[in-house]
């Protein structure tokens, strides 16, 4: 089926673009009244994720409220430790617990990984009831979390402002982070691999808490197997967005991804020096600018699309929308993209 727009994967290829692409990390969510409706006729978050249908309905709703040029799959990165035989509960107004983290060898050992992709299957049905609902309107971008970041979570087993005990482990037992990470990479190459023959356009891969490693440590622990996940998938443009890897931005460069996400901590100049110009940025604004006055976010949006130009630029936040930002203002967000770089961006040449 013919996308009748497909902005955001043209700028991923570097080629010129009419207008700056726009979405939000983030966007199907608590945000949008629509969401919490949906949300508030099934038992819990977990059953919105597993049921196609309705996590197709919440995926639509920002393309069709907010007027963004991408759709994200509604999913959350924790359903690959899920598949791979770590279960989690979503605690309401806390966020995930592991009631079983993984700790030693046996634990490792224990994971499923060969056939872990295949417990998924409610994702891939609700990519392709998604891709047919949209209908061409958009592309839709399938996601995993950065095998770091999952076993973050499978290790610590819940959020936690330092993640010391994932820290720990690196330290402690490297051997065997490396044993999991391999597991994890494996399951999310086979995972994203389905994303794409569900239908998913694009990929974007969460690493979360790269900030919180040290640059040794994240080269050693996180890219190499972001690296890999990169040289796996080669049918759909990737993005890889490493929140706080500022320090990692140079040797992001040699991924065979097409799109770096930034964020709003990361200087736009710089980055781009570091990445060079083979790549696209995708950012970057602060989410907490979403807060300001309509004025205020008009000139922190413009000022954005200024300092990236005209091309290789994916209009974004720098992390996920906060879920108590007024949609007006999102939708301020996103019009602004629209109109502004409308004007400045180069004329398509006419064939
Ligand atoms: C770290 C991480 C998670 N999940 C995700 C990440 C990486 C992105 C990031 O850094 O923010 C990714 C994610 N989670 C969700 C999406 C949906 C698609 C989209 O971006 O719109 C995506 C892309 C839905 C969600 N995932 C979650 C919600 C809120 C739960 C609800 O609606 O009840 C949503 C809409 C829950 C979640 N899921 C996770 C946490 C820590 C929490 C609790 C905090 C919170 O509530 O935001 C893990």
């Amino acid at each position: 089926m013919e996308l009748k727009n497909d902005l955001i994967l043209r700028a991923a290829a570097g080629e010129p673009t009419e207008r700056t692409p726009v979405w939000l990390m983030r966007q199907a969510g608590r945000i949008l009244p629509e969401y919490r409706a949906v949300r508030s006729s099934v038992s819990g978050f977990k059953e919105l994720v597993e049921t196609p249908e309705l996590a197709s309905e919440v995926t639509i709703q920002p393309v069709d409220i907010l007027g963004v040029d991408a759709a994200i799959i509604f999913s959350d990165i924790l359903v690959v430790p899920e598949a791979m035989g770590c279960t989690y509960e979503m605690i309401e107004q806390r966020g995930p617990i592991f009631p079983q983290t993984i700790q030693t060898p046996d634990d490792v050992k224990n994971l499923r990984v060969e056939e872990a992709h295949f417990q998924l299957h409610y994702v891939y049905e609700a990519i392709r009831i998604t891709k047919r609902a949209l209908n061409g309107r958009v592309p839709l971008i399938g996601f995993a979390g950065a095998p770091w970041t999952i076993l973050a979570y499978m290790v610590e087993g819940s959020g936690s402002k330092t993640f010391s005990k994932a820290r720990k482990l690196l330290y402690t037992s490297p051997e065997l982070a490396h044993t999991l990470l391999d597991k994890i990479t494996t399951v999310t190459i086979n995972y994203l691999q389905a994303q794409v023959d569900a239908g998913a356009a694009m990929l974007q891969i969460f690493d979360s808490w790269a900030g919180i490693l040290p640059p040794a440590h994240y080269h050693e622990f996180s890219t190499r197997y972001i690296a890999r996940i990169c040289d796996a998938i080669t049918t759909v443009p990737v993005t890889v967005f490493a929140k706080g890897a500022f320090f990692a931005l140079s040797e992001f460069a040699q991924l065979d991804c097409q799109t770096i996400g930034l964020d709003w901590n990361m200087n736009i100049a710089d980055s781009r020096a570091a990445i060079g110009f083979n790549k696209t940025l995708q950012g970057n604004l602060d989410p907490c600018a979403l807060y300001g006055s309509f004025d205020n976010i008009r000139q922190e949006t413009i000022a954005m699309l200024q300092a990236f130009g005209p091309t290789r630029h994916i209009a974004n936040l720098g992390h996920g929308v906060y879920p108590d930002t007024d949609p007006d203002k999102v939708k301020c967000f996103v019009d602004t993209i629209k109109e502004y770089s409308s004007k400045i961006n180069e004329p398509q040449s006419v064939t």
